[in-house]
């Protein structure tokens, strides 16, 4: 977008001389409050909306120099609440735009089948209509049928806000699964900061009257914000979020602090005596956590798991964040984190302390690679 401005018939301007590049196969959010043009930007790029000033190119092609309908189909569009065809069934939905583009419809039927299962929706729902689905379960059809002709560019207009949060986080996860499967070029619309740093390759933070206010990726968003708007737009725990992006594999576990649950009682009271930790984690025999004890009231033979303090919710090491491994730790009834590999058996544990270390070294580094990047 080279310096699009879109100035409406009463004078209102929505957008104002915005440039963007995006990159094919990225995730770019437009992310704002209220009014900021967020939608106009998207739409001007389908030409639901003509811009009043400057370009859109495409592979380096003006947008104008194909007829409309043809951009269309190479772009699929995906809008809150889905915009179902209530009188079709699911697998008519989907193969809408194939059927279109002159499919017989037992291939266009195939295709959208294909899809379904693709976006995680179950082959039972192909002959249902979409008032029989939930909303979650609408917003996948609506995926799907923007994928429907395989279209490079998805434009997607807040496609989860309608939602609840634990069914939009699977859409969202979804999401990203079908990106580096399918490698699509997606434009996305939120007014949601955590979806726009979930999901953005790229984020762009519009603010009103459609001023760009900054164009970065979201670690670098949440560590250098361009300015006090968008400190402001990020909120007040934009330190904590920021450390989504930190991984967690330089945390240093410690295996001392975990006993099985057959472990003898000079095991115990050694481990109990030099570990350092004020309780040990127990293990069923299979490395999985079970609690924490107190090594005093853990008698060799006698461990009862149901009488140990709750490990609270473990971190994946390597695969989580430090922000994971924070949350386990505060949320620990003993302020230790419990790290586990990908199969849920314990690594290591690990102090706040010792995350908090872990932080503020993960800050200096990437504060160092500030100052080099400056320096070049
Ligand atoms: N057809 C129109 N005629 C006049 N003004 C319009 C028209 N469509 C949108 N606007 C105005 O343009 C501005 C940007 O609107 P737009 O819908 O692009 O914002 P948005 O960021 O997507 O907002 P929201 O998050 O509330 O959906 C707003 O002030 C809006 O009132």
């Amino acid at each position: 977008m080279d310096s699009v401005t879109k100035r409406y018939p009463d004078g209102t301007v929505a957008v104002d001389r915005l440039s963007l590049d995006i990159e094919d196969g990225s995730i770019t959010v437009l992310v704002g409050p209220s009014g900021c043009g967020k939608t106009t930007t998207l739409r001007m790029i389908n030409r639901m909306v003509e811009p009043s000033e400057g370009t859109i190119l495409l592979d380096g092609a003006d947008i104008r120099q194909q007829p409309v309908n043809t951009l269309r189909r190479s772009m699929g569009y995906v809008i809150q609440n889905a915009g179902l065809f209530q009188h079709r069934t699911i697998v008519d939905n989907i193969a809408t735009v194939p059927r279109l583009l002159g499919w017989g419809k037992d291939r266009a039927r195939a295709r959208a089948r294909e899809l379904m299962e693709r976006v995680g929706l179950d082959a039972s729902l192909a002959k249902r209509y979409p008032y029989q689905l939930s909303g979650g379960q609408q917003q996948r059809v609506g995926v799907a049928r923007a994928l429907a002709a395989d279209p490079p560019v998805l434009l997607m207009d807040e496609p989860f806000s309608a939602v609840d949060p634990v069914v939009r986080k699977g859409l969202q996860d979804e999401l990203l699964r079908i990106q580096a499967e399918l490698g699509k070029t997606i434009v996305f619309v939120t007014h949601d900061i955590d979806e726009a740093v979930k999901l953005g390759t790229m984020v762009a933070v519009l603010r009103t009257g459609g001023h760009l206010a900054q164009y970065a990726p979201p670690a670098e968003l949440l560590s250098d914000p361009a300015d006090a708007f968008v400190e402001d737009f990020l909120g007040s725990d934009r330190g904590i979020r920021r450390l989504s992006f930190f991984p967690s594999g330089a945390l240093e576990l410690q295996t001392a602090p975990v006993v099985a649950l057959d472990a003898d009682a000079g095991t115990i009271a050694a481990r109990g005596s030099t570990s350092g930790a004020p309780y040990l984690l127990v293990a069923d025999l299979d490395g999985r956590p079970l609690g924490w004890g107190d090594p005093k009231d853990l008698t060799a033979g006698e461990i009862e798991p149901g009488r140990l303090l709750s490990h609270g919710r473990p971190f994946v090491h390597g695969k989580d964040s430090l922000r994971a491994a924070l949350d386990a730790a505060v949320l620990s009834p003993t302020g230790w984190a419990v790290g586990v590999d990908g199969t849920g058996r314990v690594v290591g544990v690990v102090s706040q302390q010792a995350v908090g270390e872990a932080i503020r070294s993960a800050h200096a580094l990437d504060r160092g690679g500030e100052d080099a990047r400056a320096v070049r």
